[in-house]
């Protein structure tokens, strides 16, 4: 335990829960419902919060005001990240997400901006159409809940597929595919969806050991070996088919053609494998979100139809060239990720340097989280009637959409804000506007042609 002597501050630590000596604030914690713990914490100590869990220092953000100053505003001093030593052992520390903050960060960001910034995103446009309209196809096909799930799952891992590496998958038979799912299937396996939030939640469990992954140390070995297999096999492709002039166009092949000499293959392979993995978990819970509402809010589903129909020619499906002549299918996507936040805890970020907030000290390596990404898009105050989902909340009287906050939260802050953000909302645009065109989303029936009531769920983990 780090904590042996008791430190001094020059200012008071931010208000929070009374620490037991060695423990801290570890028995007060709810680990399979963390933000529970946050909320009630919240409810009594307000919007920041220091707790001390096993000697580390943790700083919990309860206001998008607050986040916006110390995350975003300060954030040459808050964008560290906890170490967690579990990646290492499963093969995935070369992820930007838990990188911490330094030089090989900046160059990975520095790629990310380069294809998938605003301006770069819009020309993937014939991408995004393609598999819209393949994901269609396959929902026609589609007859029950699970084989839905399927679809989402293969529409969203094909399309960062297509647009990562150029690649053209073959259903979920597709062997870069198959080994993506069986390296998320031991993921899950080893890290469970409860312990994933665990660790995004409490960032002091860095230093846990392999025990904490049911010490299954051929699964280990096997999730390493995957990883390697797909940090290399499809940039290889891409490499040697810029060389026999067949590359389509995709973000590696875009990257290897900008080159220059430093550029170092190895940090591309991470940002590569990093997008696809990032996204397709995801985008795949945005769409989840957005089947569920168009299920149970048939009103929103028409008037989109409507706003499609009134904008676009009958015989075409809108493309991305449209979007900013469809505001009420933004205001849609805005509302799908505010109604059900995709990555609800966010990912934590540490503090390299002692700061002081509000007369509050904060000290240097404090691991802080916005934790309450759920109730800040839940906020009355802000978003009143906040469990109906209705996207005219994001509308002016005369219809145009407003300047929206629910981005300003939902994917992170400062210099670790998401950089896929624009090309997930064009992915998510695209698929919508096009099902939206052509498809009728409602329930199921049972064979006596009752409808099947819809239960919504959802499962934890880093991604809902
Ligand atoms: C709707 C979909 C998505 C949501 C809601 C989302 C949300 C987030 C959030 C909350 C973070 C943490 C930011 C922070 O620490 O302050 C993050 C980080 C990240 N996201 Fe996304 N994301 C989405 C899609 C994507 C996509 C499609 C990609 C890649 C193509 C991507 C790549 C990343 C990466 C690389 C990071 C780590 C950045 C860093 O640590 O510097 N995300 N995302």
């Amino acid at each position: 335990l780090r904590q042996t002597r008791k430190r001094v501050y020059p200012l008071p630590l931010p208000p929070g829960p009374r620490p037991l000596p060695f423990l801290g604030n570890a028995l007060q914690l709810d680990t399979k419902r963390p933000w529970l713990t946050y909320t009630a914490w919240g409810k009594t100590y307000g919007n920041l919060i220091y707790s001390n869990v096993l000697g580390i220092d943790m700083i919990i953000i309860n206001s998008e005001t607050v986040a916006r100053e110390l995350l975003g505003k300060r954030s040459a001093i808050y964008s560290d990240r906890p170490v967690i030593r579990t990646n290492e052992l499963i093969g995935v520390d070369f992820n930007t997400g838990l990188l911490p903050y330094g030089e090989t960060l900046q160059q990975h960001r520095k790629i990310y901006h380069q294809v998938l910034r605003a301006e770069a995103c819009v020309s993937y446009k014939e991408m995004y159409s393609r598999q819209a309209n393949q994901l269609v196809i396959n929902l026609l096909n589609t007859t029950v809940a699970d084989d839905l799930q399927k679809q989402i799952q293969v529409y969203s891992a094909s399309l960062i597929m297509a647009v990562t590496y150029g690649h053209v998958a073959h259903g979920d038979k597709d062997p870069f595919l198959a080994r993506a799912d069986e390296l998320f299937g031991i993921v899950m396996r080893l890290i469970p969806a409860e312990k994933a939030a665990m660790f995004t939640a409490f960032p002091f469990l860095e230093w846990l050991p392999a025990w904490c992954l049911g010490g299954d140390y051929a699964l280990m070995g096997r999730s390493r070996e995957l990883s390697q297999q797909l940090f290399n096999e499809p940039f290889d492709e891409v490499k040697a088919q810029m060389v026999q002039g067949t590359a389509s166009q995709s973000l590696v092949a875009d990257f290897l053609s900008q080159a220059d000499d430093n550029t170092d293959e190895d940090t591309m392979k991470a940002v590569a494998l990093t997008g696809y993995l990032a996204g397709m978990e995801t985008i795949a819970s945005v769409f989840h979100s957005f089947v569920l509402a168009m299920v149970l809010y048939p009103d929103v589903q028409a008037r989109a139809r409507a706003e499609i129909n009134h904008v676009v020619k009958h015989d075409q499906v809108p493309s991305i060239g449209d979007r900013a002549s469809l505001p009420y299918l933004d205001a849609i996507l805005l509302e799908v990720l505010r109604w059900h936040p995709p990555v609800p805890l966010g990912i934590p970020h540490a503090t390299t340097q002692d700061d002081v907030y509000d007369g509050y000290f904060i000290p240097k390596g404090s691991k802080s989280n916005v934790l309450r990404l759920p109730a800040l898009s839940r906020d009355e105050n802000t978003f009143p009637d906040a469990s109906r989902f209705d996207p005219s909340r994001h509308l002016t009287i005369d219809g145009q959409l407003k300047e929206s906050i629910v981005n300003s939260f939902i994917f992170g802050h400062g210099r670790r804000i998401c950089p896929g953000r624009w090309f997930a909302e064009n992915v998510v645009w695209a698929a919508m506007a096009t099902i939206l065109s052509v498809v009728h989303i409602d329930h199921s029936r049972d064979p006596h042609g009752h409808r099947i009531e819809v239960k919504p769920e959802y499962t934890g983990g880093v991604a809902m």
